[in-house]
């Protein structure tokens, strides 16, 4: 099955030079994109992507660069496309997502809008389990550690592409899923201070084998990326808006 990704985003949360770190996931015809920030928008227009070329939205945690742009998706599917895209929202992020980040813009109880479900097509995901969201496309959630008892995920994609989004390092994860030849691309969120806090830092990926290093691209990083050109051992640096097949 063709697998492609198309960051329209590489960029840390603070960035300026770059959109957030969002990703067009396209498999036999369907395209997800996997997180909406706050730039998503304006970064799909910059591409000539409308939203309604986009078959799903999938969120791996609650913070702006990856729900920030919602609401505006959700009020342009609502307006102008006049339908629901699927949203496909981790188990316990749904009463978050929506009481704690949405609902002081969408709902709008004059006109009956009083939910996720009023703008999209809710499809609630489980932890560690494969989901097939369309022939040929699996997705696995697996939880990540970014901020303490907030939850947050990564992603499986078709048990070949690991996409970190936002985690601190995992050594053992990411040497046990290539040991057990779950996946054979990492795309790892990269800061490139130390220490990560609450990413992966250069530093810390810099200490995975090269076998690993070699499979791994790196996204979600800092304006000042051109520095570390050449210094990244031998992991790539994804570009935005690059396109990323993986057969
Ligand atoms: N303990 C923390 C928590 C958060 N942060 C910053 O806030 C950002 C929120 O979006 P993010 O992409 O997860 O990156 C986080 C850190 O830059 C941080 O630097 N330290
Ligand atoms: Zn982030
Ligand atoms: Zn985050």
């Amino acid at each position: 099955m063709s697998l492609q990704i198309q960051m329209i985003g590489t960029g840390s949360a603070f960035s300026k030079k770059f959109y957030n770190n969002n990703a067009l996931v396209t498999c036999n015809g369907f395209t997800l994109l996997v997180d909406c920030g706050y730039t998503a928008p304006r970064a799909l227009h910059e591409l000539g992507i409308e939203i309604n070329h986009i078959n799903g939205l999938l969120i791996t945690h609650i913070h702006a660069d990856h729900v920030g742009g919602m609401e505006e998706f959700a009020f342009r599917l609502k307006y102008t496309y006049k339908y629901r895209m699927k949203l496909f929202v981790p188990a316990d992020l749904v009463d978050s997502l929506w009481n704690q980040s949405l609902r002081g813009g969408l709902e709008n109880k004059s006109e009956g809008f009083f939910g996720l479900e009023d703008y999209f097509e809710l499809i609630i995901m489980e932890e560690a389990v494969s989901t097939v969201i369309h022939s040929g496309f699996t997705l696995e959630l697996i939880r990540s550690e970014h901020i303490r008892d907030k939850p947050s995920y990564s992603l499986l994609i078709n048990e070949k592409v690991f996409y970190s989004s936002d985690t601190k390092f995992n050594y053992p994860l990411l040497v046990g899923l290539h040991e057990e030849q779950r996946c054979q691309y990492i795309l790892h969120d990269c800061q490139l201070s130390s220490p990560g806090i609450v990413h992966a830092s250069l530093n810390e990926l810099l200490t995975l084998p090269d076998t690993i290093q070699g499979s791994v691209m790196l996204m979600h990083y800092d304006d000042y990326i051109e520095e570390f050109i050449g210094k990244t051992g031998k992991m790539t640096i994804m570009k935005q808006h690059s396109t990323y097949s993986f057969p």
